[in-house]
């Protein structure tokens, strides 16, 4: 069993217990809250930090976070709350129609929440954990969270909530969405007359002229801080509303933030001035065309652009843009650079979203949030559909690696992916500084709970009429983006999902995207996506006629894998033929999915004995003969299991009579390939071995590819296929029936094109790996038929 194995199993049951205390916290009637003292919070707050620096040596350590508990949100505005005291509040309960004006009197502190140390106007004192505080995510430099919340900043917390800890013994107030935790500054309206019992004991000691915040700004933006540079000018714009480079740097950084539309009413609120200096337009302009051009709106940065005085970035932007703005109109991508990008690691992928006019959405009777996607026209297989980026993403790369962040799902008591709660974080970032993209992610479906979206997609990233500050412009309802979340994210891993041998379950990248989150499941899809960095490609699989259903698959291939989705996802049994199909078929079905699963830890034993997974010859045909036997109630379906028996006993056969020269034992290995392509659902193979044709007839016989071009199996590791084939095309190389070879080439290269696209040259590049040292047939066209 693996660490992380062990720890899930830790976890399983702590979940459990923390469920328990959930639902007994529940049943527990609301009482007069006991309020700690001063001096209990202090030693709570001095205890953290000891416990920090010693357990964890500095580093942060592992960190357990939850998800699915139900977050709570206020959608009540401050006007309409009136005010309450810590000592009037009840506990356990959520104060509807209240809020309560507090301030911190000592340092905030993390452990996965921020935890604050708040006091009230009586002077009473408790802690809060608030959580999703963008710009705060795994923030372990103590400096930051101190500029963020500095001593004796005040704050109004909407509808506190007042809980009960694990040990139910604990009052505290916890803040799960960000939008209810507001920051207010000592001269705000709602202060006047309101006096506090103690006094406001730190004084800040910042400067109040706008040129020191200018500076402070400066150094935080430098280290990476963009939301708080952007606090530091906002402060700086309060003081002198007339400095323009304080604006121009705060669209810099919202363009970091990906707060686009802010950026440009900052940078439009520069150049509405009569009195600017040529300097001064000039980056308000560049700043300005930054911010179209990630808003996708390469038009209009592409304008900007070249109302700039010459320069050389202004030629290399112009490119861009127009770069961007044939892929939008035509939905030509180059291949190559996405996997360039992707190969480098780059996971922010600058490429513009395009929407075939092959696909429409639809409204449906069924399924979840009654939409869907469907053919406007007959397509083609292999059509490329959809480009789409990411509305947030998160890699594994990213996380602290400080730190071991062990996230469960409450709800499914399961482990998740620590990048989810990365994603939820940044998502919360997002719709802070651009409150129309809450529209667009409220679109979203997110589950039964909520009432059924409307049947468009809102567009986002608008632009606000007038400069925004940092600050929550709209309210975010934190349960609604976990289900959303839930629903609807995917792992763009980087080819097809495909996760029986994943290792770790609990790694891997998430992303929302929102065009995509359209598409409803099928285990067997007529549509393929695949990922670079955040951005999607959709591409259809098999001819769709004009009005039919285009669909994806969500999960893996395996059974199991797709059971679970199941489960969680769609809340009910899937209505596609292959799920018909086993479920009259059950004992056959897990019974193969046993064998394989057995077959696979097998192989993950024989890798880390350094040998090839596939194993000896005797071992690999037993195996086939097993899974033959058992798919044989099943043998209408593509088969995973099957196409990974034959091709394990293909690999090893083909490596044996390469060694060892053996023709015949080469052409048995030939065989197994053929096998595992049908397996696959690849139909009409030709399965001769030996020449077919001669003289003028060769030529035009080599174009026909040696299957028949129907639907591209989904249902299998779709790269691998496209080995088989070209192994296939080099053992006839070696065999020197060229024609074979040829057409074998052939068919490879038409499977590459059918679900990569990008043609030769990316076939050549994609496929760099497998092609290494294979003897492949020269001069071959790249044409079929
Ligand atoms: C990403 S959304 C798909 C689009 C959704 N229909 C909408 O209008 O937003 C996922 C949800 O659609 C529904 N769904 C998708 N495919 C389904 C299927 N094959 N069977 C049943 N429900 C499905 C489930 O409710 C699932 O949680």
């Amino acid at each position: 069993m693996s660490t992380e194995m062990r720890q899930a199993e830790f976890h399983t049951q702590w979940i459990k217990s923390q469920r328990a205390k959930w639902a007994l916290e529940k049943t527990i009637p609301p009482l007069p809250i006991i309020l700690p003292t001063r001096s209990q919070l202090n030693a709570t707050y001095q205890g953290l930090l000891a416990n920090n620096a010693k357990a964890l040596g500095g580093k942060l350590g592992m960190r357990t976070m939850t998800m699915g508990q139900s977050p709570e949100s206020s959608h009540t505005s401050v006007s309409k709350l009136q005010e309450v005291h810590l000592r009037n509040l009840l506990a356990p309960h959520r104060h509807k129609g209240r809020y309560l004006l507090c301030r911190t009197f000592l340092p905030a502190t993390r452990m996965v929440a921020i935890n604050l140390y708040l006091e009230d106007r009586m002077g009473d004192v408790i802690t809060a954990s608030i959580y999703n505080l963008p710009g705060l995510f795994q923030i372990s430099d103590e400096a930051i969270l101190k500029a963020y919340i500095p001593e004796g900043q005040i704050f109004l917390i909407r509808e506190p909530w007042a809980k009960l800890d694990g040990s139910l013994t604990t009052r505290f107030l916890r803040i799960d969405s960000p939008s209810d935790l507001v920051f207010l500054d000592a001269t705000d309206p709602l202060l006047q007359n309101k006096s506090w019992k103690t006094p406001a004991r730190i004084t800040r000691g910042l400067s109040t002229a706008a040129d020191d915040f200018r500076i402070i700004g400066n150094n935080l933006f430098q280290k990476g801080h963009f939301l708080l540079a952007a606090r530091a000018w906002s402060r700086g714009l309060r003081n002198d509303p007339t400095l323009h480079s304080l604006h121009l740097n705060r669209a810099q950084a919202y363009i970091k933030l990906r707060w686009f539309g802010a950026a440009i009413a900052d940078a439009s609120h520069v150049l509405s001035r009569m009195d600017l200096s040529p300097a001064i337009r000039e980056k308000a302009t560049f700043r300005a065309a930054c911010a179209e051009y990630g808003r996708q709106q390469y038009d209009k940065a592409l304008a900007r652009f070249q109302s700039l005085e010459a320069g050389a970035e202004k030629e290399s932007r112009i490119a861009q843009c127009k770069e961007r703005l044939h892929e939008a109109e035509t939905g030509k991508v180059s291949m190559i650079s996405l996997l360039e990008a992707r190969e480098s690691l780059n996971r922010d992928i600058d490429v513009a979203d395009w929407t075939s006019a092959a696909i429409r959405v639809d409204s449906a009777s069924a399924r979840g949030g009654g939409r869907r996607i469907i053919a406007s026209r007959d397509i083609q297989c292999g059509e490329l559909l959809l480009v789409s980026k990411a509305f947030a993403a998160a890699f594994d790369e990213e996380m602290d690696k400080d730190e071991t962040l062990l996230v469960v799902d409450f709800q499914a008591s399961k482990m998740m992916t620590a990048t989810k709660v990365a994603v939820l974080h940044k998502i919360t970032t997002q719709l802070m500084g651009n409150a129309s993209d809450t529209d667009t992610i409220n679109a979203l479906y997110a589950g039964p709970s909520f009432p059924p979206p409307p049947n468009t997609i809102p567009s986002s990233q608008e632009i606000p009429s007038a400069p925004i500050e940092p600050y929550f412009q709209r309210d975010i309802d934190v349960c609604r983006l976990e289900q959303v979340l839930s629903h609807n994210s995917f792992a763009p891993d980087t080819d097809e999902r495909n996760s029986p041998l994943i290792e770790n379950p609990f790694k891997g990248p998430t992303a929302l995207f929102v065009m995509p989150s359209l598409f409803n499941h099928s285990c067997i899809p007529n549509a393929s996506w695949q990922c670079y960095g955040d951005v999607m490609l959709i591409r259809s699989v098999q001819a769709i006629k004009c009005g039919s259903e285009v669909t994806i698959s969500y999960c893996g291939k395996d059974f199991e894998s797709r059971q679970k989705l199941f489960k969680a996802l769609l809340g009910c049994e899937c209505d596609c033929s292959k799920c018909a199909m086993e479920r009259d078929h059950v004992s056959a079905t897990q019974n193969i999915y046993n064998l394989y699963k057995e077959n696979v830890e097998k192989k993950h034993r024989r890798m880390e004995m350094g040998k090839h997974s596939w194993g000896s010859r005797k071992e690999v045909t037993g195996y086939l003969q097993k899974i033959v036997q058992a798919h044989l109630p099943l043998a209408e379906l593509p088969s995973m299991e099957l196409y990974c028996a034959h091709l394990d006993v293909m690999q090893c056969l083909e490596r044996e009579a390469n060694v060892k020269v053996d023709i015949p034992l080469l052409f048995t290995a030939i065989r197994h390939g053929f096998d595992a392509l049908q397996a696959a659902g690849i139909a009409d193979i030709d399965s001769r071995t030996t020449q077919l044709a001669s003289g003028k007839t060769q030529k035009k016989v080599a174009r026909v590819l040696p299957f028949s071009k129907g639907r591209l199996p989904t249902e299998v590791p779709f790269r691998s296929l496209v080995v088989i084939a070209i192994h296939i095309s080099a053992s006839f190389v070696s065999v020197s029936e060229q024609l074979l070879a040829e057409r074998w080439l052939r068919g490879a290269w038409w499977l590459h094109e059918m679900w990569y696209g990008g043609g030769l040259s990316f076939f050549n590049r994609n496929m760099q790996k497998a092609l290494q040292g294979v003897p492949l047939p020269a001069s071959v066209e790249y044409v079929w038929e």
